[in-house]
């Protein structure tokens, strides 16, 4: 990697340095160089969703590396594309970094964007570099649905069940670790800085059938709050459903928190909820976790409850909340 700060090397020098190393997939007909990319996309449709990551509110640069970052920031938004039951094909990355960060911070960044595109299939296409006083990772995905109908939050009906893929609570476990100056247990603390979400889940709950989908970014609680508002139904959670590993119960111990709290609210998981038909022939790894219950009576008027009770504090995390 090379030495010295963005100042030292300027734009283009660190243009360079960015893009230097990226691999190619068959999707990708133009990558970056040009003053565009030109992705396939075979289905005619293409999906795009972007999300922004904030130095200080998504990460801290003593918590997580360089690289942690960069895989943290492509899960976020290559898990939006598989929520919606599309395969992740492109991604760009806009930058926003002081003069005085060293280029191997933004070369680190990178290779984490890089690899966890791998992961899902997809590869970095383009970005902008501009100079600013906080680092801000801005991140464009884009996918393809293969010829499937997209999987929308508005299709859940009454009858269907509600099931997750994916890890849930391990991040905001990991979290309250880091915010109380320890680095162990590792696995939380890592689950924290390197999401998995279960890309393969998306495309693939399509197929069997899913009729709504969202991957759990703020905490279930208040993404099902979404699904539920945009389908105009109620639903209902099974606490007992929920497997809350001996390790997560120690930890919740020790800081006084109830770990189900992480396990319904905790956010940046990226795992997948998605509501199935009731006879739907679901594998091991959706794990039913409830249920769509009835139609909400107002338009917007879905709500989730949890063992039939409403959940009484916050179910995530909301950016202009308290
Ligand atoms: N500034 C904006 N301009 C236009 N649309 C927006 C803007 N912010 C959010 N949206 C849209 O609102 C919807 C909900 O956004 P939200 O960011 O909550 O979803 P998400 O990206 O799945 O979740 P998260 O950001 O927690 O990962 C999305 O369709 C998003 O594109
Ligand atoms: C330093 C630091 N403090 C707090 C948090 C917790 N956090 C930040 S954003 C978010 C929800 C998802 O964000 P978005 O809705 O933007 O996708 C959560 C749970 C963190 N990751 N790092
Ligand atoms: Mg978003
Ligand atoms: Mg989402
Ligand atoms: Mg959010």
């Amino acid at each position: 990697m090379q030495q010295g700060t963005l100042g030292e090397v300027g734009e283009f020098g660190l243009i360079k340095v960015l893009t230097g190393g990226l691999p190619r997939t068959p999707a990708v007909q133009v990558g970056p160089g040009d003053d565009a990319a030109v992705v396939a996309a075979p289905d005619g449709r293409v999906v795009a969703t972007t999300d922004v990551l904030l130095e200080g509110r998504h990460f801290r640069r003593d918590w997580s590396t360089a690289y942690d970052v960069g895989r943290k920031a492509a899960a976020q938004n290559l898990a939006d594309v598989a929520a919606m039951g599309a395969a992740p094909t492109a991604l760009l990355l806009g930058l926003v970094a002081p003069a005085d960060l060293s280029v191997t911070w933004a070369g680190e960044l990178m290779d984490g964007l890089r690899d966890e595109c791998q992961v899902a299939g997809a590869a970095v296409v383009g970005g902008d570099v501009v100079r600013g006083d906080t680092i801000m990772v801005s991140i464009t995905a884009l996918g393809d649905l293969q010829g499937r109908a997209p999987v929308t939050r508005s299709g859940a009906r009454p009858g269907d069940v509600v099931a997750v893929a994916g890890w849930l609570g391990w991040s905001a476990a990991g979290l309250a670790v880091l915010s109380r100056g320890f680095r162990s247990p590792r696995a939380f603390v890592e689950a924290h800085r390197r999401p998995e979400p279960p890309y393969h889940a998306g495309p693939a709950a399509a197929t069997l059938g899913a009729t709504a989908m969202m991957d759990v970014s703020d905490g279930l609680v208040a993404d099902l709050g979404h699904i539920a508002a945009a389908s105009g139904v109620h639903i209902d959670l099974r606490a007992e459903r929920f497997d809350v590993p001996a390790q997560m119960a120690d930890i919740g111990h020790a800081v006084g928190v109830d770990p189900m709290q992480w396990v319904l609210t905790g956010g940046e998981d990226h795992a997948l909820v998605a509501t199935f038909p009731p006879d739907a022939d679901l594998p091991a790894r959706w794990r039913r976790v409830g249920q769509v219950l009835k139609a909400a009576t107002t338009p917007d008027g879905g709500r989730v409850t949890v063992d039939g009770a409403p959940w009484t504090t916050a179910g995530g995390w909301d950016h202009f909340g308290d």
